[in-house]
């Protein structure tokens, strides 16, 4: 699988002098093409940094971004990015189509064809009959869902997600996990999400990365070993859902990756850890 996101010994520091604020150590990692790689890690210590850097919104005081290999410098014209605030990123005068297309202007699409794209993005994501409502008409889900229909449309090479389902309650933000989930399957979108919740950032990635406190540096990747096919109930329960959550929490919580499982790149080897987590599950049964 080739590499669309490579991160390499990324630091950043706002400011200069004795004010000055560390906030991203030396962070390395890549993320391979269609894959969805979310970022988990303690209030404040530097995921909406990384991710403004991945993006090329502020430059990063030491290391570089590439995207598809090429110096991210400056916002890459094939990025778009989802956040938390749809209320604040949709524009309540345009209806739904328009504001799916609006990026699409600068783009050498024909009217016709920046038309197509948003009816088609539109329908990924369920909304196909919603084009002539505007975004005050929906539910906060529906509007989250046109925001990701926007970035979508663009078929962005690298689609970045801050908190995105943050703002929704909690049956909207099931719905709208599987819907990205399906979303990617089915068009191999790679996807980098940064997330507070342990249990969404299992549910949903391919691999999770655990950021320690700020000034940040990776405190282990792990690959997560689940079927691609999830489900909101079943994969919950399984031992091996409950097994990463668990190891997520404990290494947000201070603990060391588990111990004997993480190789030389600073991966832990998930497996391992989940056999020896139901290892111990299982005595704990046993015992009781
Ligand atoms: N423009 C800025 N100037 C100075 N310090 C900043 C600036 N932006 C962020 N910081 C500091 O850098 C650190 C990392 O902030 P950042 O917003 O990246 O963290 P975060 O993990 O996204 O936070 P949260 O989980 O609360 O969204 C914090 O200590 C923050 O106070």
């Amino acid at each position: 699988m080739s590499t669309m996101l490579e991160v390499s010994g990324l630091e950043h520091r706002y400011g200069n002098g004795p004010t000055a604020h560390h906030a991203v150590r030396d962070l390395s990692f890549t993320v391979a093409t269609g894959q969805l790689a979310c970022i988990v890690g303690p209030s404040g210590c530097g995921k909406s940094t990384l991710l403004r850097c991945v993006a090329g919104l502020i430059e990063p005081t030491g290391g570089e971004v590439r995207l598809h290999g090429d110096l991210v410098r400056g916002v890459p014209d094939d990025l778009a990015v989802v956040f938390q605030d749809y209320s604040r990123s949709l524009f309540p005068w345009l209806t739904v189509r328009q504001n799916v297309e609006f990026p699409l202007r600068w783009t050498r699409l024909s009217r016709a064809q920046r038309r197509e794209r948003a009816h088609e993005a539109l329908g990924w994501v369920g909304l196909a009959e919603a084009g002539d409502k505007h975004p005050w008409q929906l539910s906060g889900g529906m509007q989250q869902r046109v925001s990701i229909a926007r970035a979508l449309a663009r078929r962005p090479a690298l689609l970045l997600m801050d908190e995105p389902f943050a703002s929704v309650d909690a049956q909207t933000r099931f719905e709208l996990e599987d819907l990205l989930r399906r979303v990617q399957a089915e068009h191999g979108s790679t996807i980098l999400l940064v997330t507070h919740d342990i249990d969404e950032s299992v549910y949903l990635g391919d691999r999770v990365l655990v950021l320690s406190r700020s000034p940040t540096s990776i405190l282990a990747d792990l690959p997560v070993d689940l079927p691609a096919e999830r489900d909101q109930i079943d994969t919950r329960e399984s031992p091996k859902f409950v097994s990463l959550r668990g190891e997520v929490a404990r290494l947000l919580h201070g603990g060391e990756p588990a111990h004997g499982v993480v190789d030389s790149a600073g991966s832990t080897d998930l497996a391992a850890a989940t056999a020896s987590e139901t290892d111990r599950s299982g005595r704990a049964e046993q015992k009781g």
